[in-house]
């Protein structure tokens, strides 16, 4: 069983060694950029400045200020195309927009011919004005509302997830006064133990997700829609946490999902589950925050769960059904950094003789809250030089005016880091943006997306006139 990186990773003396428990060996370290953390066309020159996508990182923040995410274009497209490839099908992989959505976000996940999963309204209505395919939406939530619903309904979303006995009696009647017939999945608590952080994983059974299958609520589910001439079941689903590491839960979930579908045919028999043609097992996958990081490449998960399908499925006698995955963290994570600028350095002495410099950067938990929320680790580097001096390890805090406003906790920063160098921090594509906030009145930033040298707004940063616009 590999670490996860969603951990506790405390340091507490700033002596030994960072995050990873070790510490980097000299000046060249310290200025490394590892590629498998870092975007896959970040390069850094011989004096230390850092392109992405061939923008230096130095005129990006001359233009657009900072703090920025850098997003970079063809990073995030090989992502796409690297699931579509392992999977099959670019249909069989439903991007999470929950890691990251803008219309032009949208506009790349149609043109890599991918599915799009939204758990929100707002979400919805990105996709939407995007004009994306509607019948390549599925819709998720545990508490979707009836206008959520309905705007699905009407926009003729491919299928809804379904998540309660609620959920079921609305939607059928919705659907009913629309006279339609809409397809749905049903979302199966399989009991799984991700091993990821407790506020992100999902298939264990004291959670809010999902129809347990352990106590024949799913089952139930199933009863349900199955005689409702308003919904459709096309498939099963089920989504066992977040930035997981190993493919054995995931096969465990497909294990049981193919066992429930078995129970499924026994009980109704083949001609009613004849649209059942789907078994989602969800998003999930772990990327690399850190070099020690190991993440599964799609290949080897696509394998690993066609194999579970085909076999379990044979044992139960059944056509093996068609496998689909919602990966948002893997495709949106590592592609995008967040560029900041340092302001002040301080260095703290602690008990028993040693110290721990803070570094403090122009943004910090208003643009990515995962690190004092999840303890999450990150790679931060100086990027518009070479450091000249050996690695001090630091921790690079935001702005705010909380002492738990840490962007990375243990990182090795070159001695000479000094106000006005710029630092990034790597895989931030996911789960920042889109969970920033406006503490402190700090505006959101900028979101730009590189490509072949050229550098484009996807999201402007925010203005003290956006701070202001629900002033009434
Ligand atoms: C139903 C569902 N699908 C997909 C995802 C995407 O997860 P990840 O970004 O970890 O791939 C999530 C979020 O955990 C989810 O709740
Ligand atoms: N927000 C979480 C992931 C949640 C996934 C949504 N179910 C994170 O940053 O890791």
């Amino acid at each position: 069983m590999r670490a996860h990186p969603a951990g506790p990773r405390h340091a507490d003396v700033a002596v030994a060694a960072d995050a990873s428990g070790q510490a980097p060996s000299s000046v060249e370290e310290t200025n490394l950029l590892h590629p498998h953390v870092w975007p896959r066309n970040a390069v850094r020159g011989e004096d230390g400045v850092t392109s992405i996508a061939g923008c230096d990182v130095r005129e990006l923040a001359e233009r657009y200020g900072t703090p920025l995410f850098v997003l970079d274009e063809a990073d995030f497209r090989a992502r796409c195309r690297d699931y579509a490839a392992a999977f099959g099908d670019p249909a069989a992989v439903h991007y999470a927009a929950k890691a990251f959505l803008c219309t032009e976000v949208a506009r790349w996940i149609d043109q890599e011919g991918l599915g799009l999963d939204v758990c929100s309204g707002g979400e919805l209505g990105v996709a939407l004005r995007a004009e994306f395919p509607p019948g390549r939406i599925t819709v998720h939530g545990n508490n979707k509302s009836t206008a959520e619903l309905a705007a699905s309904l009407d926009a003729g979303v491919g299928s809804i997830v379904l998540d309660s006995f609620h959920e079921i009696a609305r939607l059928e009647h919705l659907a009913a006064e629309r006279g339609l017939r809409q397809r749905v999945m049903i979302r199966v608590t399989v009991g799984v133990e991700a091993h990821t952080h407790e506020f992100i994983a999902t298939a264990h059974e004291d959670q809010k997700f999902g129809f347990s299958l352990a106590a024949g609520d799913a089952a139930e589910a199933a009863r349900r829609v199955l005689k409702s001439d308003s919904l459709l079941l096309v498939g099963l689903h089920s989504h066992i946490g977040s930035q997981i590491f190993d493919d054995d839960g995931f096969e465990l979930a497909a294990h049981r999902v193919i066992g429930l579908l078995a129970e499924l045919r026994a009980e109704h028999g083949e001609r009613a589950l004849a649209s059942l043609e789907t078994v989602d097992l969800g998003g999930g996958q772990g990327i690399a925050y850190t070099r020690e990081d190991d993440p599964l490449p799609p290949a080897t998960l696509a394998a690993g769960l066609h194999e579970t399908v085909r076999k379990e499925s044979a044992a139960a006698g059944l056509t093996p059904p068609r496998i689909a995955v919602e990966p948002g963290r893997a495709i949106a994570g590592p592609g995008t950094v967040t560029l900041y600028e340092v302001g002040t350095i301080k260095d703290v002495e602690l008990d028993g003789g040693a110290s721990r410099r803070y570094v403090s950067v122009d943004g910090g938990m208003s643009d990515n809250i995962r690190t004092s929320l999840y303890d999450a680790a990150y790679d931060c580097r100086l990027v518009s030089r070479n450091g000249e001096r050996s690695g001090v390890l630091s921790r690079i805090v935001g702005k705010h005016c909380e002492s738990g406003d840490v962007v990375v906790r243990d990182s090795w920063m070159p001695e000479d880091v000094a106000p006005g160098d710029l630092v990034a921090v790597a895989a931030t594509g996911a789960y920042c943006y889109v969970m920033a906030s406006n503490y402190n009145r700090l505006p959101k930033p900028a979101v730009v997306a590189v490509r072949d040298g050229r550098s484009r707004l996807l999201l402007r940063r925010e203005t003290e006139d956006d701070l202001l616009r629900l002033e009434v």
